[in-house]
């Protein structure tokens, strides 16, 4: 554990005004601090109860009537003595009581600095100090979701379980390299390559949430595509529910490209209108279709609109190779041509709305993002906790080489060490007591 020095301060809720806003201080001297800023209205109060006092300045004015809440000792959020200020939510005023704070002593947080208290105080492993992140940036219920059970410890627990599962297989290899007069099994070396492989399965599980996590995260990348007039700019009104790009009869409308999130069951999606797809274009119009293309690569979801009332050679596009694309087969109130009978595709109309919950249907199944789907894992990595997870698992990949050649096991001790401390990176821990721990406590050696 880590004692700050300082007692830090800012603003705890939203810079606009409000009715009431909340200040927080944390440091070993947050209550004096509060003390002198509130004529020992601090001191007076009781742990953990709102108090009423007066924030004053050097002459004894007063500034605001605030509530104050005492936390002493490592009861509080950051695990060091907190005051936490609820002051009227005006700008002005907000910023005189926090001045004040800082003339009594305190000094301005800095991005997360509470968090990181928290962290260095052991309130909170890594995992869920970027759960709050991600809790205060979910755009979607899903997001929210993830971002409670991640919060609650579900991917450092699991971090940890892997990581203490390898310690194991460490400890009694470098046992074994240390001590080989020891008595050792005959199996012990296929014993360390299951349980290696086994850690490599829980790496595996973690890592197929990446996906899933990004998208919770960032949001589906969803392309509406397709020759101009087919209707994109009219589907993109649609699935908003409001007119936000222009729509004509006018091939080329849409020159640039335009942007907007909706939230389908829970998962976020962003959208893209585009400028139609055609050869024949010149100018401006070019360059459009060649950022059509750009997005159209990039995308996680090419939504492809297609004026089914027209013959199908005159709506084909040429795309880029997508493995998540649905087909929407627009204008089904003029009438189906005949080249489309049979194929595949949404039938939608975007004049009626026609078809809407069945392409709500097909974009959720392609992306098996219902939220039956994530029951089980709620929990999603990100990309930190990805790039951990292929490390260690690097490392492990290498041991079990090792290990199975049992040519250098030393080296596989190595390895095994390299994946202990990417799986600690998760979580925030890594140093090497846990492992001598678990030799001394597991094998007995000294006697
Ligand atoms: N009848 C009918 N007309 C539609 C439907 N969807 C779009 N339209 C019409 O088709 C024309 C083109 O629609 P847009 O949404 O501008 O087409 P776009 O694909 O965005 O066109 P560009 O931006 O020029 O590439 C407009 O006149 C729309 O009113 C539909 O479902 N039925
Ligand atoms: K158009
Ligand atoms: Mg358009």
């Amino acid at each position: 554990m880590i004692a700050s020095t300082e007692t830090i301060a800012a603003l705890a809720s939203g810079g606009g005004t409000a009715a009431v806003a909340l200040i927080r201080l944390s440091g070993p001297q947050a209550e004096e601090v509060a003390d002198r800023a509130c004529h020992g209205a601090a001191g007076r109060s009781e742990e953990r109860r709102a108090t009423r006092a007066k924030v004053r300045d050097t002459e004894g004015r007063v500034l605001d009537d605030v509530l104050l809440t005492v936390f002493r000792g490592s009861r509080s959020f950051t695990g060091e003595p907190v005051v936490e200020i609820a002051c009227h939510g005006g700008r002005l005023v907000t910023r005189r009581v926090l001045e004040r704070l800082l003339e009594c002593g305190a000094r301005s947080a800095g991005p997360g600095e509470f968090t990181e208290r928290a962290f260095l105080h052991g309130k909170l492993d890594l995992t869920q100090a970027e759960a709050i992140m991600d809790l205060i940036s979910a755009q979607s219920d899903l997001a929210l979701r993830a971002a409670h059970e991640q919060l609650e410890g579900g991917i450092g627990r699991e971090a940890v379980r892997l990581r203490e599962d390898l310690i194991g297989v460490v400890a009694h290899l470098e046992a074994w390299i240390d001590f080989p007069e020891e008595d050792i099994d005959p199996d012990t070396g296929d014993l360390f390559l299951s349980r290696v492989a086994a850690a490599r399965g829980g790496i595996a599980k973690l890592l197929a949430t990446a996906e899933q996590g990004r998208i919770l995260r960032e949001g589906v990348r969803t392309v509406i595509c397709g020759r101009p007039n087919a209707g994109k700019s009219s589907l993109l009104n649609l699935l908003l529910g409001s007119e936000r790009a222009i729509v004509s009869d006018e091939a080329g409308t849409t020159r640039d490209t335009i942007e907007e999130t909706i939230i389908l069951d829970g998962v976020p999606l962003r959208l893209v209108d585009t400028a139609g797809l055609r050869e024949e274009a010149g100018g401006i119009e070019r360059e459009g279709i060649r950022r059509t293309l750009h997005e159209a690569g990039r995308a996680d979801l090419l939504l492809v609109v297609r004026d089914a009332s027209l013959p199908a050679a005159e709506s084909a596009v040429e795309l880029p190779e997508s493995n998540r694309a649905v087909t929407v087969l627009n204008k089904s109130d003029l009438g189906e041509h005949g080249d489309w009978v049979g194929s595949d595709g949404v039938r939608l109309s975007c004049n009626t709305g026609a078809g809407l919950d069945q392409l709500r249907r097909a974009i959720r199944e392609s992306l098996d993002l219902g939220e039956a789907d994530w029951g089980e894992h709620a929990v999603a990595i990100n990309t930190r906790h990805r790039d951990c997870l292929r490390r260690a698992d690097e490392s492990l990949e290498t041991a079990e080489v090792l290990l199975e050649s049992a040519a250098a096991p030393e080296l596989a001790a190595l390895e095994l060490r390299g994946a202990l401390d990417a799986l600690g990176e998760i979580v925030g821990k890594v140093d090497t007591e846990d492992i001598l721990g678990a030799i001394f406590s597991q094998f007995c050696i000294g006697k």
